[in-house]
């Protein structure tokens, strides 16, 4: 290996600091001034700038070209791209205008010049020409970067990277001559030993003199070269994009920024399209160990990626996850293959005289088929090839052919934090089933920095989201909608509020609550709302409610797990309860609808949550916040036998009997209950018996037993003529239940007995609900406010009951009980996938 030239004893740079701007910092002349702001040199530093053209400027170029070899008329586009640069010559350069204008005017000559020959010009002279062409922006963009600076009064020097940066067309892309390079850089420095310099970033020229470009977004490329020629100390890429992050935030909403990576993980996300880098700008930095930032020109305050030889150990073993869209897969199969060496040389090279470039790699160890992935539009090509390569062992039957597939994409997950990790393929793979995504082929470098998998196109997002979340988010990030901010839905919001941020820092639970509906209206967010001032979301601007547009927009692809909370008493809601289990959204509610409504209807939902593995919980119909469905599962899942419940299942009613004394009309006490959120949003649910019915036919069920609300006898309080009116009406004419009540208070008294309401259901299946007469002495005669009284009487709780007693009603402790449910699912996804976040 030849020595590395050193540069100049008199080159003053220590600490140099190496900054490139791409066209959108350099939009124009506010741009490029705020730009110079950032590439100021630090005390006693120095400084190289490099710079691509101003933004659009290069395509005009290109166009320019064309038109001009065409034989077109340029000169509007010339002159349009030479005010263009005056103008913001004009808005930077204060007292100097004449000089910068001056500069500008040469460079425009030269375009007219190369423009004027390209009609003429021969196809490898209109190459030629068209190379220099095509950077003319960044010699332009230069001076004015340069004036923004201070000029040369400032120390400034402004180079044409074409005088130093020398390179070469390789196979495998452009290559630089080093050593040339340095010397050239050398011999640039004794003539400009200013301490800071300002570089044409994308042009370059050949080992013969001529003027060429590193390709498009090649100033990049420039940036990394010009940062080992120079002997730089930190690169930092300034964009428009905060850093390079998790993934393509067009694709995936939840993608964050990645404060730090390991040089070799920057070039598994550069060749794997991550937009920020260009594949090749890595090499001559890790060559030197030269660290690199990716930083925001507009948002200069936030720290960017770091990219270094070290990267940084993440949360997350995956640090990035990108895919490369248009790809097809070639498969070479045949019995005649296993065992037999060179068919795999054979392949790849008949890829390669066809100018075909492999991305992926797949081959079992049967031999019996190897597949590769190649980019669509070269995939016939790479085809034909194969079929010619292997034409007699086609011909002889020991290969039968090449299958091509096309339609596909590559989603390939980066990170060093793979290397000797178990579980992180498991935990990919997960993630694209969950999302019901097949793989193709799989591939994976022996490195383990890289897992690759071919998919079908039209699953890629879906699939990225997937993954993402399978790395990024929490196994129990829940997207949350929550329907029906009523009083349950109101109080369930506001605990949410209070809990959420203690959940996610401690338990990795990590509820998103995306969507809101009342019954007219609904407020779908993409970025999470703040249960607080959601129901706010709900004004006369808001959308129509569209339950079904709400539940596709909860099963965000982006999103884990999904679940929707219904705290509304509708059965029109009830009804979407199947399609939402079986698309695997887990339903949570306090509504008792479903759980009571017809009996077919409830066997379908219980086996859609078989179909879309998701859960369907509604603790909070029975007892409120109390423990009572799960107590009755549990004895029954551990071998107990049910023999009778029976006791009070209202929290309304437990409410009114408790209080009526006969100092108050029982009217007024119905009022007083449903202002305290204890009723049915319609108190003849509650004074009808029909909602202790529902309880009673949920409770049956869950007992397995088909019970229907047909099957229970239910004595109502609601005299006939009230029973049908609308509900304000009913409110209106409440006092006409007062001289009944009062009656049946009475005689109960009479007897020295107290009224309650009870429910019954006996093991073989009778239930029935009403108001009765009871001792003092009796268990329910001695519950406070809205106590619920249950007794479960089974096999070995049948001498004394088991007995569930507290608050069976009320806002708070409803919306507690359907939380409980909430984070029993939450918890559950985290155990089945098995990790947690620290
Ligand atoms: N209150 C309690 O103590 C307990 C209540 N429950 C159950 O909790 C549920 C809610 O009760 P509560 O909060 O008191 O009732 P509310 O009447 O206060 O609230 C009901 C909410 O549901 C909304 N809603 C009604 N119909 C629909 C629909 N078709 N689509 C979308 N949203 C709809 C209403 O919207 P809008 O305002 O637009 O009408 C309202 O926001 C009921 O099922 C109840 O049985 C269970 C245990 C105890
Ligand atoms: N209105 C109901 C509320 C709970 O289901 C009751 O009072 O129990």
């Amino acid at each position: 290996m030849s020595a590395v030239p050193s540069l100049p004893q008199s080159n003053p740079l220590s600490r140099l600091q190496l900054h490139k701007f791409g066209g959108t910092s350099l939009a124009d002349a506010g741009r490029i001034a705020a730009a110079a702001r950032l590439a100021a040199p630090l005390a006693g530093g120095a400084s190289v700038v490099v710079v691509s053209a101003m933004r659009g400027v290069t395509d005009a170029l290109v166009a320019l070209a064309a038109v001009a070899r065409g034989g077109g008329d340029w000169t509007p586009g010339w002159r349009a791209l030479q005010a263009r640069h005056h103008e913001a010559a004009h808005a930077i350069a204060g007292t100097d205008t004449g000089t910068l204008i001056a500069r500008l005017d040469a460079e425009a000559a030269a375009l007219h010049a190369d423009l004027g020959a390209l009609a003429f010009a021969t196809e490898d002279a209109a190459l030629r020409l068209s190379e220099r062409i095509w950077g003319h922006g960044e010699l332009c963009s230069a001076w004015l970067m340069h004036a923004a600076l201070g000029g040369e009064p400032a120390g400034w020097a402004r180079l044409d990277a074409r005088d130093v940066l020398v390179v070469h067309g390789s196979e495998i892309g452009m290559h630089v001559d080093r050593e040339a390079s340095l010397k050239c850089l050398a011999g640039w420095r004794a003539r400009h030993p200013q301490a800071h310099v300002v570089a044409t970033g994308f042009v370059a020229r050949t080992p013969d003199g001529h003027a060429t470009t590193l390709g498009r977004n090649g100033s990049d490329h420039s940036a990394t070269l010009l940062a080992d020629l120079f002997d730089a100390d930190a690169v930092t890429i300034w964009t428009d994009v905060d850093g390079v992050l998790s993934a393509d935030p067009r694709l995936v909403p939840d993608a964050v920024c990645l404060s730090a990576l390991s040089y070799a993980e920057a070039c598994e996300l550069a060749y794997f399209g991550a937009k920020v880098l260009h594949p090749r700008t890595i090499a001559p930095l890790q060559a030197r160990g030269i660290p690199l930032s990716i930083r925001n020109a507009l948002a200069p305050s936030t720290r960017g990626t770091r990219i270094d030889a070290q990267g940084e150990t993440a949360r997350s073993p995956v640090k990035g996850l990108s895919i490369v869209d248009d790809m097809a897969v070639l498969e070479l199969t045949g019995s005649g293959m296993a065992g037999v060496p060179g068919v795999a040389e054979t392949l790849f090279a008949a890829l390669h005289a066809a100018g075909v470039s492999v991305t992926m790699i797949s081959q079992g160890s049967s031999e019996h088929s190897i597949c590769c992935v190649v980019r669509a539009p070269e995939a016939a090509r790479g085809r034909a090839a194969i079929e010619d390569a292997f034409a007699d062992a086609i011909a002889g039957g020991q290969v039968e052919g090449v299958r091509l597939e096309t339609g596909l994409c590559v989603l390939a997950a980066v990170g060093d934090g793979m290397v000797g990790s178990q579980g992180v393929a498991a935990r990919l793979f997960d993630g694209l089933a969950q999302a019901r995504v097949n793989i193709r082929a799989i591939a994976q470098g022996a490195s383990e920095r890289n897992i690759s998998v071919a998919i079908a196109q039209d699953d890629a997002t879906r699939a990225l989201r997937a993954a993402h979340a399978a790395f990024w988010l929490s196994p129990q990030t829940v997207s949350v909608g929550v329907i029906g901010p009523g009083n349950v839905g109101r109080a369930l919001l506001a605990q949410l509020s209070e809990v959420i941020p203690a959940l996610r820092a401690r338990a990795g639970v990590d509820l998103r609550l995306r969507a809101i509906a009342s019954s007219r209206r609904m407020h779908l967010g993409d970025a999470a709302l703040d249960p607080d001032t959601a129901g706010a979301l709900l004004g006369d601007h808001a959308d129509a409610c569209d339950l079904d547009a709400f539940a596709a927009h909860v099963r965000a692809d982006h999103l884990p797990h999904a679940m929707i909370v219904d705290c509304s008493a509708s059965d029109a809601v009830a009804a979407k309860y199947e399609d939402w289990l079986a698309a695997g959204i887990h339903v949570v509610t306090p509504n008792k609808h479903a759980g009571s409504g017809d009996w077919t209807r409830y066997a379908r939902i219980v086996e859609a949550r078989v179909t879309g593995h998701s859960r369907f919980m509604y603790e909070a119909t029975v007892g409120a916040g109390l423990p009572v469905i799960v107590t009755l599962r549990n004895l029954l899942d551990t071998g107990d036998t049910l023999q009778a419940i029976d006791g009070m299942l209202s929290g309304t009613l437990a409410w009114l009997f408790n209080s009526f004394d006969g100092s108050r009309p029982f009217s007024d006490l119905v009022r007083e209950a449903r202002a305290l959120g204890y009723t049915e949003p319609d108190p003849r649910d509650d004074l009808s018996g029909l909602d202790v019915a529902r309880k009673l036919v949920i409770l049956a069920r869950e007992a397995g037993r088909p019970l229907s609300l047909a099957d229970v006898a239910v004595e109502s309080l609601v005299p006939e003529a009230l029973r049908e009116l609308p509900l304000d009406e009913f409110l209106q004419r409440l006092s006409e239940l007062d001289t009944p009540m009062q009656a049946r208070l009475d005689a109960a008294r009479a007897q020295g007995r107290g009224l309650r309401h009870i429910a019954r259901l006996e093991a073989g299946g009778d239930a029935s609900v009403g108001v009765r007469a009871l001792p003092a002495d009796h268990a329910c005669m001695h519950t406070r406010l809205t106590d619920n009284l249950v007794q479960f009487t089974t096999a070995r709780y049948a001498e004394n009951p088991l007995v569930v007693q507290g608050p069976g009603a009320g806002p708070q402790v409803t919306a507690a009980g359907v939380f409980g449910d909430v984070l029993a699912i939450a918890h559950a996804l985290g155990a089945r996938t098995g990790w947690r976040h620290a």
